[in-house]
């Protein structure tokens, strides 16, 4: 069966300054959902108003039609990765990975950088390892949806790749929101593509549209 993750009528002001009107937007199990704009436009504010942590003027979010204000309560509906770090930095991985209901062997084969650190706390990783971690138990996460805000801006392009391999074997089983400035990750990924542009959110219908909305300056090798 699909689940739907439906949002709209979001209204969001900070002081006199508009930041989200209007806003519609749909993702679906088993589809990857890029959302796409510039510095600035409200990406991360969208993703909090889903996850119920910054209550705007007005807002609906819904799951397969019913109304759920505070997802952030309901792990079986929504899993979602913030910009910042969110794991303590004093956690051993084997914590970390046992909290998440997860085993550290899949992720130990997959990355072979991590064999034996099951032992080490977050605070020894380097920026993108403990980027990397975060990233890997939210997709694997036992959540419907899935929100992944800048998954690979810290990332080297060996460990994008894996990040990317994990989302494509995890989705038949969920549904994700991505939205990351590395933009061709996340048009490359993409079922369905969002811009954030001028306090709305355009459905892109093909790449162009990125420049047409002001996002991106195209080369040749994008158009192709
Ligand atoms: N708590 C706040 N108080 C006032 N203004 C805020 C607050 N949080 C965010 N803003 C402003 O709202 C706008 C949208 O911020 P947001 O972080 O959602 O943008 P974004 O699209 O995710 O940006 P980026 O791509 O740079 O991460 C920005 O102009 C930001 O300065």
């Amino acid at each position: 069966m699909v689940h739907q993750l439906e949002v709209d009528s979001v209204q969001l002001q900070f002081g006199k300054r508009e930041i989200l009107s209007d806003v519609y937007l749909k993702c679906e199990t088993g589809r990857i959902t890029g959302l796409l704009g510039r510095n600035g436009t409200g990406k991360s504010s969208l993703m909090n108003i889903i996850f119920g942590s910054l209550v705007p003027e007005n807002k609906s979010v819904r799951f397969d039609g019913q109304s759920v204000p505070k997802a952030y309560k309901h792990h079986e509906l929504l899993s979602y990765l913030p910009q910042y770090n969110f794991i303590p930095a004093h956690l051993t991985l084997s914590r970390v990975f046992s909290d998440f209901n997860l085993e550290f062997g899949p992720f130990e084969k997959y990355f072979p950088e991590f064999s034996q650190k099951h032992v080490s706390k977050i605070i020894q990783l380097s920026g993108g390892q403990r980027r990397l971690v975060e990233t890997y138990v939210l997709i694997k996460s036992k959540s419907e949806f899935v929100m992944l805000d800048e998954p690979f801006s810290h990332l080297s392009p060996l460990m994008i790749a894996s990040v990317k391999e994990l989302i494509k074997e995890e989705q038949p089983n969920k549904g994700f929101l991505i939205t990351d400035h590395m933009y061709r990750e996340v048009v490359d990924l993409a079922n369905d593509l969002y811009v954030l542009a001028e306090e709305q959110v355009y459905l892109v219908n093909g790449i162009e549209d990125l420049e047409r909305l002001g996002y991106a300056r195209l080369n040749q090798i994008d158009k192709s």
